[in-house]
């Protein structure tokens, strides 16, 4: 029998919550560590209630199912820790924060992966977007696209300087940011901004990004943890319960909207994604970003 979403993040939390210590680990930090969890590093500081979040899935940190899927366990294990009141969302290889969803997911694909892979995109959407705890993205390099997105879930954002882009350029690759991608930046820098963003697919400088508030800082490489980690002090000053209560009021209808509609959403996603015009725009943009090499 297909177990439901919710029963599978059970069975993956209990399977993946194993606590490990590492010997060089400082004493008050947990590490939440497994073979299976390794493409997410998650560790969890008692002292501060902070834990980092680390995308670890080389070259690029696309995101694919099984990254959306530790990601989501992750979150949900940290959630579930009384003692955590914040998150940093950062990646192990500086210069890509996220290259955004995995494109060899929706290229060719069988449609019960395809289905699964949207709707753990869709949970991880909402728990992050709604999640009790502060989060802040700690963008250490490019982020297009579902990269955007995942920094744009977070509370607070604050990018490296440098070559980087960020945006929500779906458009360039010939598909269709979804509502709740639209949304999601719509609440952040509003519609007009949103409106010439993502129908002409801009990837933003990170100063361009600063100036229409896509991003909330922008710091030197090297100061982007520090600086995640001192703004993070500010919003664990504020009471949880009040902080999390203005967050539900301000997100909690663009979340609803997604729960409302999740499943014609999955519906129009596959509808979309296997028409032939859009495999042929999706493997002219694989064989571009291949070229690009050359
Ligand atoms: C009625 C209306 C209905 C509407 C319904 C709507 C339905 C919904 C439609 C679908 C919505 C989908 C939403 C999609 C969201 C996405 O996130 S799509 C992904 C977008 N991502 C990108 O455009 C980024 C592409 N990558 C890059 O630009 C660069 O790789 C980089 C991130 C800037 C890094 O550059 P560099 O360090 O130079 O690395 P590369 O050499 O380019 O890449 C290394 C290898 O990784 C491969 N790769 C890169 N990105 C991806 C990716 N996203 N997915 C898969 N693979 C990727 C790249 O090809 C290289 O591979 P090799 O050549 O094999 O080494």
């Amino acid at each position: 029998m297909a177990l439901s979403f919710s029963a599978k993040l059970m069975r993956g939390v209990s399977r993946c919550a194993a606590l490990v210590t590492p010997k060089t680990a400082p004493t008050s930090c947990r590490y939440f560590s497994s073979a299976e969890n390794s493409r997410v590093l998650v560790n969890l500081n008692d002292k501060t209630g902070v834990a980092t979040m680390q995308l670890n899935r080389p070259p690029v940190n696309s995101l694919n199912l099984e990254v959306l899927t530790d990601m989501t366990i992750a979150l949900d294990k940290l959630q579930t820790e009384k003692d955590c009141r914040g998150m940093i969302l950062t990646s192990s290889s500086p210069g890509i924060f996220c290259a955004g969803l995995d494109i060899m997911e929706m290229y060719n694909p069988q449609e019960d992966r395809l289905r699964e892979f949207w709707r753990t995109l869709q949970e991880l959407w909402k728990m992050m977007y709604g999640s009790r705890l502060a989060t802040i993205a700690a963008i250490n390099g490019h982020s297009p696209a579902g990269g955007c997105l995942l920094s744009l879930t977070c509370d607070y954002r604050i990018m490296a300087q440098g070559k980087f882009t960020i945006g929500l350029n779906e458009t360039l690759l010939g598909i269709v940011a979804p509502f709740w991608f639209q949304d999601t930046m719509v609440n952040t820098v509003g519609h007009r901004e949103t409106e010439r963003a993502l129908q002409l697919g801009l990837l933003y400088s990170g100063e361009n990004a600063l100036k229409v508030g896509l991003i909330d800082e922008l710091v030197s490489p090297e100061k982007v943890m520090e600086t995640a980690e001192g703004q993070m002090q500010m919003w664990l000053k504020i009471p949880d319960f009040a902080r999390q209560l203005t967050k539900e009021q301000l997100r909690g209808p663009t979340v609803q909207k997604l729960a409302q509609h999740q499943e014609a959403d999955i519906d129009h996603f596959v509808n979309f994604i296997t028409k032939k015009a859009i495999q042929k725009s999706l493997e002219m943009y694989l064989n571009m970003l291949k070229q690009k090499k050359k």
